[in-house]
């Protein structure tokens, strides 16, 4: 080998182990025990190259990269088949988004596709991310200050949208209490359209001043009720004071009088035994008859006292309880009418979750007591989101009355129902057994699937999910409520519009 050669050879292996450094930095992070053995590899290659320890060192590492390989090839499967779980789940959270639903089935057709390498699993998980972020996005990192439809007509800002729509339930509850207040139209024609993040925190602040003051005037209604019993008993309280000053008094002019009398009378006999003239004894006896009837007269001016002061003191008392009567008859009223109020739904007029609750403890107690069957149903209707967001909020609250009014039609006798919040409606169906209650529940779904709803011209088809179950012996009240719901959840499941019985 000449020396021409042996420079080239020289520069070349300068080359390579150069290259070799570069490669074994980029693989950096396989393992450990790889690194150790890189850096190691590195010391043989750089300033005075060994290629001969480099060469132990590169057989170690041989060995290594196997294993890392493999090791890679594992956790790439397992981090593809997490990923189609996470996309699957996603799917069916938004099913009813049929773009969402579209790019769902892209993003799994290519995991289903061999990944050869990391930049390839890379570019997967990339796409994934982009995929999620396509719901997350708008509420989380938009700073835009209105809640916007975005292209394909979704609300962004769900949180946003679900104060609105709480706001907006309580103003109608208020609407219906109180028609003809404006400050309540106001608030439920601005609640009828989106808000920007500001209008929709001063709209909460309306609120809140206007439950507030509506809460302070129940309170002083309830005060006003109180301080009229008080002052009421008040006045009685004075009047019997009065008439018992007036008794004692009385008593004791009738006492006087009556030892008046007695005295006259012991003057008289004695009078009598002494006198032993008649005509003295006339005249002693009409002094004492004077003074007698003279007793005799104020003992009754005392009596009629007394008994003029315990008339007017009747007569003012039964004014008095004339009128706490009338209060409250008043009072009883309104406390009815809260009580009907509190328990009642204001868009669907049916009962609310706390009459639910109430009814629900009397029909267990009842049902286990008289061992007689029970059902629960649990009824939501599908999709229900979709109808708010393409038709309008007041769309949905249309159907919500609608849907409520034709399944309580289907109701009869003891049988109850109430809107358990949101699009779920809870049904309670006394000495329904279960074969019954799959025939009763399956009608009114087919019957709903058959209302003709239109809205903006457009005739749409509402259906709804049930699950139904029956009291069992080792039931506990939640238990029963939690195994329909489960039911209801599996009608979900199953693809929506079905009736699924235990
Ligand atoms: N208009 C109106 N919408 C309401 C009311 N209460 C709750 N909602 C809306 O009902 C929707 C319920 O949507 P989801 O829970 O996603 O259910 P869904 O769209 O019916 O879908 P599935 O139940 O899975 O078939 C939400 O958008 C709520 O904002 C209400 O009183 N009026």
């Amino acid at each position: 080998m000449d020396s021409k050669q042996l420079t080239a050879l020289k520069t070349h292996n300068e080359t390579l182990a150069q290259f070799i450094v570069r490669l074994s930095s980029f693989y950096e992070g396989l393992s450990a025990e790889t690194d150790n053995e890189l850096k190691v590899l590195r010391g043989h290659l750089s300033a005075k190259p060994d290629y001969t320890l480099a060469t132990a060192s590169i057989n170690k590492l041989n060995n290594h990269i196997q294993l890392a390989q493999s090791s890679v090839k594992q956790h790439t499967q397992l981090t593809i088949r997490e990923l189609e779980k996470s996309i699957k789940q996603f799917q069916q959270n938004f099913a009813q988004d049929q773009e969402l639903t579209r790019q769902c089935a892209l993003v799994l057709s290519a995991a289903q596709m061999p990944v050869n390498n990391l930049f390839e699993l890379q570019s997967l998980c990339l796409r994934a991310i982009r995929l999620f972020s396509n719901v997350s996005q708008p509420v989380a990192a938009d700073n835009s200050k209105n809640i916007q439809a975005d292209t394909e007509g979704r609300q962004s800002g769900t949180l946003f949208e679900e104060i609105q729509n709480e706001l907006s339930q309580l103003i109608n509850s208020y609407a219906k209490k109180q028609p003809d207040e404006p400050r309540v139209q106001d608030l439920k024609k601005r609640l009828d359209s989106p808000l920007s993040e500001d209008d929709l925190l001063q709209t909460c602040l309306t609120v809140i001043r206007l439950v507030v003051t509506e809460t302070m005037h129940e309170a002083t209604l309830s005060g006003r009720m109180i301080y009229r019993i008080y002052t009421a008993l008040g006045g009685i309280q004075e009047k019997v004071e009065s008439s018992i000053e007036t008794s004692s008094q009385s008593f004791e002019k009738r006492q006087k009088s009556s030892a008046d009398i007695t005295s006259q009378l012991n003057q008289m006999d004695q009078t009598v035994q002494e006198s032993d003239s008649l005509e003295l004894l006339k005249q002693q006896a009409k002094t004492h008859i004077a003074s007698i009837s003279s007793a005799v007269a104020d003992r009754k001016a005392a009596d009629n006292e007394e008994q003029q002061a315990l008339m007017s003191l009747f007569n003012s008392m039964q004014t008095q309880l004339e009128n706490l009567q009338r209060q409250a008859q008043l009072y009883r009223r309104k406390l009815a009418e809260q009580t009907a109020f509190s328990h009642t739904d204001p868009l669907t007029r049916l009962p609310n979750r706390l009459a639910y609750n109430e009814r629900f403890n009397r029909e267990y107690e009842e049902a286990k007591l008289d061992n007689r069957a029970l059902s629960l149903a649990v009824i939501d209707i599908d999709f229900f989101k979709s109808i708010n967001d393409r038709f309008g909020h007041q769309a949905g609250d249309k159907t919500l009355q609608v849907v409520g009014h034709h399944l309580k039609k289907h109701l009869h006798g003891d049988e109850f129902i109430s809107r358990w919040g949101g699009e779920e409606f809870v049904m309670l169906l006394p000495f329904i057994e279960v074969s019954a209650l799959e025939k009763k529940l399956d009608d009114m779904r087919q019957s709903l699937a058959r209302l003709p709803f239109k809205f903006k011209q457009e005739k749409v088809s509402i259906t709804a999910s049930f699950g139904g179950t029956c009291l069992r012996m080792d039931d506990l009240p939640e238990s029963m409520f939690a195994r329909a719901d489960e039911l209801l959840y599996q009608a979900k499941k199953g693809g929506r519009n079905r009736v699924v019985v235990e």
